[in-house]
């Protein structure tokens, strides 16, 4: 799309954000909901077979990560949109006695929602329910690394809503670049730490708010307490699901000395439970999205090799097949040790004690997510309490994402604000106060300031200070 159409397509989008903040209410927006959903689901097989096209995701991995948690959205927002729009009363403060006080959300106005590759449909859609919950327009920039995805959420997007309120631009980075010169009035950008600052700062020139949902490397601490077999089954699926191409996948995992060789077994084990013993062949594993990441993640695999690191497990490679890899021995002079890998290999890094986990955590920017795995709670709860990340997962890994009610983001690094539920509908809302004049004695304290006036203002200090 050139420049023009672009402008065109945002200058429209603001014409009608002032018109609809009268009459985008509680029932249209619930009405826009529900055609999305339906759309959504007479489109199934598109969404499939446009993801499989792209990289080769399993059917059940579509369903389960892409289609179930968009679904899920519009179901829990349509749910509780009635009380998150509601005004709310304030009682008055002492100072502000004879007033009355209500904060009322309001639509944000124009947004604009730039989603990544790795789960484009479910990245792309999802904020798109908050969005239009909060009674926004928005136009949609998906990923051009997933052509055949983008095309089905343009189709979809284009089915259901008028181009006023929903327009989606298909294009790279010259196309995000050129919409992110346009006013809008809110971002909500996923992707990489790299392009969120430069988001930031685009948003900057407009001094429109953002809401950034970045990456990073998702420690994982598999303390001596550990039901191993439970956390291998939690760690296999968060790190080989979509062949490890998931933001809050476990980046590389800490396991404490004791029970290395046993964990270690156990993951081949839910590895192998869950592929095959050739995952080339199983229709449950998908591929790298493209040559260009397959040949980065092989670059990360033959740097550290180089390096002195040891394949434990899988390393086998085929155009864009990576198998499910395990890989020990890592130094920080290592790439993998520093770039978030997003792809399937795991590194194993045997620990002592858990200072040492700690301050390596501490050392790096704040992680997306971290997992703990460990029977004893107060050694989950330590590691809480002396971390920062965006979220933590205990015994479990990645299903954090999936709770409608927790906010789900990162933090500096990682992110800036929060997505779905009430906390998508916040990002994508101004809280307005509005504050009613009734009786006030206010107005006793304005100038002239002649003796009484001054002495009151005292008597004000002295009792509301
Ligand atoms: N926090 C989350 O919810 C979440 C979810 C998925 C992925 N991620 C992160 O996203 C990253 C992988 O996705 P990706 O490779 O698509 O990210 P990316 O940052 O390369 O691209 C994301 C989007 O930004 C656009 N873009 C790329 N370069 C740009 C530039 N210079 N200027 C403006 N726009 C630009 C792309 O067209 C794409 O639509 C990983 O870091 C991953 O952890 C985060």
């Amino acid at each position: 799309m050139d420049g023009d159409r672009i402008e065109a397509t945002v200058t429209r989008q603001k014409a009608a954000v002032a018109e609809r903040r009268l009459r985008f209410g509680l029932e249209e927006r619930k009405g826009a909901l529900a055609h999305l959903r339906q759309t959504i689901e007479r489109r199934e097989r598109d969404i499939v077979e446009a993801l499989r096209r792209d990289f080769g995701k399993p059917e059940p991995e579509v369903i389960l990560t892409e289609i179930l948690p968009v679904l899920q959205e519009i179901r829990h927002t349509m749910r509780h949109l009635k009380r998150w729009m509601r005004e709310r009363r304030v009682a008055p403060t002492l100072a502000t006695l004879g007033t009355s006080a209500r904060i009322r959300p309001e639509p944000r106005g124009l947004c604009l929602i730039i989603a990544p590759w790795n789960y484009p449909f479910n990245l792309a859609l999802g904020p798109l329910v908050s969005a239009l919950a909060a009674g926004n327009s928005a136009v949609v920039k998906p990923s051009e690394m997933t052509p055949a995805t983008s095309q089905v959420i343009a189709d979809i997007i284009e089915e259901t809503f008028p181009p006023d309120l929903v327009a989606v631009v298909q294009g790279g980075r010259e196309v995000s670049q050129q919409l992110l010169d346009q006013p809008f009035d809110h971002i909500f950008f996923t992707g990489s730490p790299e392009v969120g600052k430069i988001v930031m700062a685009a948003a900057a020139r407009h001094l429109s708010s953002v809401t950034l949902e970045l990456g990073g490397k998702s420690p994982t601490i598999v303390g001596p307490g550990a039901d191993l077999d439970k956390a291998a089954r939690w760690i296999a699926f968060g790190k080989f699901v979509n062949a490890g191409q998931t933001c809050i996948a476990p980046d590389h995992v800490f396991v404490h000395r004791s029970i290395e060789a046993r964990f270690s077994e156990a993951l081949r084990a839910a590895i192998r439970h869950a592929y095959g013993a050739d995952p080339q062949a199983s229709r449950d594993y998908a591929r790298i999205v493209n040559a260009h990441h397959a040949e980065r993640l092989r670059g990360l695999l033959q740097d550290a090799t180089d390096k002195g690191a040891r394949i434990s497990f899988g390393g086998e490679a085929e155009g864009t097949y990576l198998a499910p890899t395990l890989i020990e021995a890592i130094t920080p002079q290592m790439d993998i040790d520093r770039e978030e890998i997003f792809g399937p290999v795991l590194p194993i890094m045997a620990y002592d004690g858990l200072d040492e986990v700690i301050n390596r955590i501490n050392a790096r920017p704040k992680p997306l997510a971290l997992y703990i795995f460990e029977k004893d709670a107060a050694f989950a709860e330590e590691i809480v309490a002396r971390t920062s990340s965006g979220g933590v997962g205990v015994n479990l890994t990645t299903m954090h994402y999936s709770h409608a009610g927790l906010p789900f983001g990162g933090v500096n690094n990682s992110g800036i604000g929060a997505a779905h539920g009430y906390f998508g509908f916040q990002a994508f809302s101004h809280v307005k106060p509005i504050l009613k004049e009734r009786w006030s004695a206010v107005p006793m304290l304005f100038p002239p300031y002649r003796p009484r006036v001054e002495r009151l203002i005292r008597i004000a200090k002295r009792f509301l200070g």
